[in-house]
């Protein structure tokens, strides 16, 4: 017992660094680590997705380690932007995704290809899938659930225009709702009506909820009650950074899937697989068995749920990944919650960016009135993905620069090897900073010998890297001098990179583009109150505004 007890004293108080990778001694003997100057920066900074910067200033080093939670092995951070893009696009075989991200998915949704190393099966099931999210599919599918969802938010935004009268009022709910509505009806087929049923609320309590008298406070609305796949997929959503900070995620599902509250969404997930697979097949049974029904079955596809029963019955016994219905719900509920809140915050971010650069704002908005006809005042959708305007590129990929959803992404070594000439020991979690903002050190600290051949390669690969201002929001710099779009003047890290990049960074492009478009074709954004307008961000899932206000001037 007294051995035990000693045991975990040390563990707890007397933690072990990888040897060469700096650190701060003191937290070597503390029960929490480095946790406590963490939040005092976050706190500080008010950004938790920044809290590590100075870590890094002042140990000197792209690469440290940190000592997080008690008895966890200490992190690995690194945070040079050309070695983490070649470290996940090129140095696979030597680093895969972490079990630690991986973990909190695996009890909801054990059969979709995150649960699965990198090998031949998880291969041909990406595969697979890269083929039902094709690019016919967000063309001729998604694409019109998307200009839909847009133009019902356009909608909404004006009655709460018209009902605020001026006040500024929170959208960040309502980004939620409509890329719910969006990726429920293009994953699985099924219309929640969630915006129109928010503005019908919004007018019912128009005539009965009082507004508050100054014009600078926050407009009030009448809210719609949320359907059950709407409660059932924020609940699964919200467990993942739960478990995620368990320092035993299993034990912390465990624990989770006792109480009523799972076992009540988990009973709509189940009963909704059924349903939703019976009407999918219900829409094909007229043509099941007809010569050509590949190509009438396409024209009549509504979701992805569609193709992918179709793909799937035509799994044979040779076929290297055979997938049973449930794999397929899994991974079709996998797109899901991660298309969900991601897109629903890089949204949020837009109005946010947008109403701090009302000059960037009216040149956006002048460079889209350029390009569509005044008439009819909703472009095609197909006009929309197809537009060629410039400054329209640069401020999207400037508003997923700055907006910085995901500041991380995490992979295991997979074997002993090296970064920047630090040892990396097998097993070891390392965390990659994903936000394309950091000054490189200088070749004192960082020569440029240490750098594998790729990242010697990317030097000056990208045109308007490291200029001054990185931490601004400035979509000049996507922008040749003759005015034309350059897709590589900068790194890209925001959707990760490699073969396990993030999966549905088409459809949240697309999904971006659409609504950007739609929305600042219809109104203007007007500067919102100090108080209503901090700096201050939170991460649970996604690095998100905590103030996500906009007082909206319908154009
Ligand atoms: C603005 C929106 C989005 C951003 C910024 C984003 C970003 C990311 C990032 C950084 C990763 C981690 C990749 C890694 O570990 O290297 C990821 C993974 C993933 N994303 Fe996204 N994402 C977005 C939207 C979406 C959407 C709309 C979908 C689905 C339709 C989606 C599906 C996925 C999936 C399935 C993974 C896991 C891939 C794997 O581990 O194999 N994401 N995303």
């Amino acid at each position: 017992m007294t051995t035990a007890l000693l045991h975990l004293y040390r563990r707890a108080f007397r933690r072990r660094p990888y040897p060469g990778i700096p650190y701060n001694r003191p937290s070597t003997r503390r029960l929490f680590g480095d946790i406590p100057e963490l939040t005092a920066e976050a706190r500080r900074c008010g950004d938790p997705s920044k809290m590590t910067f100075v870590q890094f200033a002042r140990l000197r080093s792209p690469v440290i380690q940190l000592f997080l939670a008690p008895f966890w092995k200490p992190l690995i951070f690194i945070n040079d932007t050309r070695e983490i893009e070649d470290l996940l696009q090129n140095r696979t075989r030597e680093f895969d995704k972490s079990h630690s991200i991986v973990e909190p998915f695996r009890p909801l949704v054990p059969g979709a290809s995150i649960c699965k190393v990198k090998g031949p099966v998880w291969k041909a099931q990406v595969k697979l899938w890269t083929d039902i999210i094709s690019v016919g599919y967000l063309r001729d599918v998604a694409a019109p659930i998307m200009h839909r969802a847009a133009l019902e938010l356009v909608d909404l935004f004006k009655v709460k225009a018209q009902v605020a009268d001026g006040r500024p009022f929170w959208v960040a709910e309502d980004f939620k709702i409509a890329t719910f509505d969006v990726i429920w009806m293009a994953m699985l087929g099924a219309d929640l009506h969630g915006i129109d049923e928010e503005r019908q609320a919004v007018l019912r309590g128009a005539r009965t909820l009082p507004q508050p008298s100054s014009k600078d406070d926050e407009a009030e609305f009448e809210t719609a009650d949320k359907s059950e796949e709407w409660h059932a997929g924020c609940y699964f959503l919200s467990l993942i950074p739960a478990t995620l900070r368990s320092p035993i995620p299993r034990l912390a599902h465990i624990w989770h899937s006792f109480s009523p509250t799972w076992k009540r969404h988990w009973a709509v997930k189940t009963r909704l697989k059924r349903e939703l697979i019976e009407s999918s097949k219900a829409r094909f049974a007229d043509i099941e068995g007809s010569e050509d029904d590949e190509s009438i079955a396409e024209q009549r596809d509504v979701c992805a749920l569609d193709r992918a029963l179709r793909r799937f019955a035509r799994v044979s016994p040779a076929d290297i990944y055979r997938p049973t219905t449930d794999d397929m719900y899994d991974e079709l509920f996998l797109l899901l919650m991660s298309g969900h809140e991601t897109t629903a915050t890089l949204l949020a971010w837009m109005p946010k960016i947008l109403t701090r650069h009302p000059i960037e704002q009216h040149k956006l908005w002048k460079a889209l009135r350029a390009y569509f006809p005044p008439t009819p005042r909703a472009p095609d959708v197909h006009a929309i993905l197809a537009a060629d305007i410039p400054y329209l590129d640069a401020s999207i990929e400037e508003l997923v620069r700055v907006g910085n959803i995901i500041p991380e992404v995490v992979r295991e070594a997979t074997c002993d090897t090296e970064v920047l000439g630090f040892r990396i020991p097998k097993g070891s979690t390392v965390v990659c900073s994903t936000y394309v903002a950091h000054k490189p050190f200088g070749k004192d600290i960082l020569p440029e010998d240490v750098r594998t051949e790729n990242s010697l390669a990317n030097k000056g690969g990208y045109r308007a890297f490291w200029e001054q201002d990185m931490s601004e929001y400035h979509p000049e710099r996507w922008l040749r001098k003759d005015g034309s779009f350059d897709a590589k003047a900068v790194p890209k890290l925001a959707f990760s990179a490699g073969p396990r990049a993030c999966f549905g960074r088409k459809f949240a492009q697309q999904q971006f583009r659409i609504m950007v478009v739609m929305l600042m074709l219809n109104f203007e954004l007007l500067p919102i109150p100090k108080n209503l307008d901090g700096e201050d961000v939170f991460t649970k899932l996604t690095r998100s505004p905590c103030q996500c206000f906009v007082r909206l001037k319908p154009i």
